[in-house]
């Protein structure tokens, strides 16, 4: 069983209000988990700087701010972040938006991964939001439009992962969220997935917020999580 290798397809999200709670549960954590997500709930709270701080200790880092806006604002907005030296980055895959995004990481070393359909949304969701056809589809079309503009990756649901793979080819991201283990509690996911089943569907990252951020022993699950996805690899 490969654990260091599993241990790298592994991001947890510290979806945590608090930098002092993020940083006590990255230090208990400590070996066991390499990437940490930092998105709205800790940016927006003083997050950017436990980035700059976990990358110098040597974890990655995924700063998932989802841009989506007018071209010159999401390149020059992904030329920021390209500077903290953050490790993957996320815009909506929206073809301007994400033509943007390359133009504004190049020549850096930063990966702009795109999110196609949100994990939170089912057909019905898609439907209300004004959508027509089926979430499959507009996930396959995005991931179409992604690899023609040169994108690095695709965030997706794990349910998608092995059509998204087909389209994009085997060199590129397929980032998965929406991950539960068996018998955990859905919450606000629509569209999820084991880790195990998410690894043998091809994706190369596998996000992980609450069933390990909420758990009773934390460390417990993600070292269960990384058992679980070297099992699959
Ligand atoms: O971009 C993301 O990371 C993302 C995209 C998506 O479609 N669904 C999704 O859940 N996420 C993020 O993945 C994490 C999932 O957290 P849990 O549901 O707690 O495991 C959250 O931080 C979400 O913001």
């Amino acid at each position: 069983m490969n654990l260091s290798a599993a241990r790298e397809r592994l991001i947890v999200a510290l979806d945590i209000s608090s930098i002092d709670e993020a940083r006590a549960l990255v230090r208990k954590l400590g070996d066991e988990v390499v990437f940490y997500k930092i998105g709205y709930q800790l940016g927006y709270a003083g997050g950017f700087e436990l980035a700059r701080e976990l990358i110098a200790v040597g974890k990655k880092v995924f700063l998932d701010l989802k841009l989506h806006d007018i071209g010159n604002t999401v390149e020059e907005g992904i030329r920021s972040i390209a500077q903290m030296g953050v490790t993957l980055a996320t815009v909506h895959a929206y073809p301007q938006t994400m033509r943007a995004a390359v133009k504004g990481k190049a020549g850096s070393n930063l990966k702009v991964i795109a999110v196609t359909v949100l994990t939170s949304y089912d057909n019905n969701d898609f439907i209300e939001a004004g959508y027509s056809g089926t979430v499959s589809e507009l996930v396959a079309k995005r991931a179409a439009q992604a690899k023609d503009i040169g994108i690095d990756g695709i965030v997706c649901a794990a349910t998608e992962a092995g059509r998204v793979q087909e389209i994009i080819g085997t060199d590129k991201l397929i980032v998965t969220p929406g991950i539960r283990p068996a018998g955990s509690s859905a919450d606000d996911q629509k569209r999820i997935v084991t880790p195990a089943m998410a690894i043998r569907s091809g994706s190369t990252h596998l996000v992980v917020g609450r069933p390990i951020t909420a758990a009773a022993d934390p460390v417990a699950a993600a070292k269960e999580i990384v058992a679980e996805i070297a099992s699959a690899l």
